[in-house]
């Protein structure tokens, strides 16, 4: 049974259509992100699964039921926003506690005074208190139980709003961009925490990102959304390696894929300056081909054990250490700006250091072609004819 079902979500706001149709599966136990620009509908979508917003049409199941007409407190779900949303007056532990108090004391019974008196409440509070202490050492901040929001760093409230989501042993786990107010070696750190915390919960975790290493990183598989559509829904891999269109290519991996303009001939492919005789086969609406920047690679001026070789035109190196990224152009497509990863570890640094002229060479297989309409053309292949003959 599916954890989360979503049946063809409509929602606009006034004339703007925000989500147009979306359907998507999750498993129970998965951890699935999604993803996509800035206004294309995530946070709306997962609004709407909380029950905070009714889609104008469509459903939402989970655990295979209904739940349209149900409100937020009775979906079983937990949210934990980009800013926290902590009480500030409320110590770290009162932060936690409540909503377990919210759930398990009628309203009388939360008041101050009755509090104190309430057997309800007193026979509650250790239990409580002791599931919150569970919660602060899975998030390892028992030492913080007694502070306020304030005296908390960044990576601190995120735990306390992770821990105060958890304490409900929710059957969904709704985040939205729960780490962007971290700085960036913080946000590689609560990223592994969350994957842990997923790990040893098995809880379905729905999560919201404009990040792409964040989405690819955590979770088990991938939705793409842009313009409130989906484009794409696949594990992180597939993703890469197997997208549908060149916008699914283009936001996937870093840097950003090389999409170059081609023209196809009969049985020839050209690339810039390069035309190659070969075998095409369904190429003829291939306008399009992508190339990642780890692809391809520098070769020497008289190599030729590669099916493509074009002089490259640098403008810009980017030493990171362990590589540097280039980026210019091929020659012939001095329009489209192409990015090239020299790593040091297979010697390609070397060629970079020495060389005067520089040469990208890449083979018919890393590339992906594309129609006008940048849809992915699958069936396409180019293969050498002449390395196949000499193979
Ligand atoms: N309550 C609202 N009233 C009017 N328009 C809204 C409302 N909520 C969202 N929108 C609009 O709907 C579109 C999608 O917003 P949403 O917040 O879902 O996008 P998002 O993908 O989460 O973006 P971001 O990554 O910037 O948070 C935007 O154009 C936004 O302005």
């Amino acid at each position: 049974m599916a954890g989360l079902e979503l049946r063809n979500i409509r929602k606009s706001f006034g004339s703007t259509d925000v989500l147009k149709g979306l359907s998507l599966e999750i498993a129970d136990g998965e951890f699935l992100s999604l993803v996509g620009e800035s206004g294309c509908g995530k946070s709306t979508l997962l609004r709407i699964i909380s029950g905070l917003e009714a889609p104008d049409s469509g459903e939402v199941l989970i655990a295979g039921e209904v739940v349209n007409t149900a409100s937020p407190k009775d979906r079983n779900i937990s949210m934990v926003f980009q800013d926290y949303a902590l009480y500030p007056h409320m110590s770290v532990a009162q932060n936690i506690a409540m909503p377990l108090i919210m759930a398990r004391l009628p309203l009388h019974a939360r008041l101050p005074l009755v509090n104190l008196v309430s057997p309800r409440a007193r026979s509650i509070k250790p239990v409580i208190a002791s599931e919150v202490e569970a919660v602060a050492r899975q998030l390892r901040i028992e030492h913080l139980l007694n502070r306020r929001p304030a005296e908390l760093s960044g990576g601190q409230r995120q735990r306390v709003a992770l821990g105060r989501a958890l304490v409900r042993h929710p059957k969904l786990f709704l985040m939205d961009e729960p780490l962007s107010n971290l700085d960036a070696k913080l946000r590689v750190e609560v990223r592994k925490e969350i994957t842990e915390l997923h790990q040893s919960t098995g809880y379905t975790f729905v999560y919201v990102t404009h990040d792409q290493t964040e989405a690819m990183t955590m979770s088990h598989r991938v939705a793409l959304l842009q313009k409130g559509e989906l484009l794409q829904l696949a594990t992180p891999s597939t993703l890469y390696a197997d997208p549908n269109s060149v916008s699914v290519a283009r936001f996937i991996g870093s840097p950003e894929i090389n999409i170059l303009p081609v023209s196809v001939g009969a049985e020839d492919l050209r690339v810039g300056t390069v035309v190659h005789p070969g075998l095409a086969f369904n190429l003829s609406s291939c306008v399009q081909i992508g190339l990642r920047p780890e692809a391809a690679r520098l070769v020497g001026s008289q190599d030729v054990s590669t099916d493509f070789k074009l002089a490259y035109n640098r403008h810009l190196s980017e030493d990171l250490g362990h590589e540097v990224l280039l980026h210019g152009t091929l020659a012939g497509v001095q329009d489209t700006p192409f990015r090239l990863r020299v790593s040091q570890a297979i010697g390609q640094r070397a060629v970079l250091d020495t060389q005067e002229e520089l040469f990208v060479g890449f083979d018919c297989s890393d590339l992906l072609y594309f129609d006008a309409q940048g849809e992915r053309l699958r069936d396409a292949r180019f293969s050498m004819a002449m390395r196949e003959a000499a193979q």
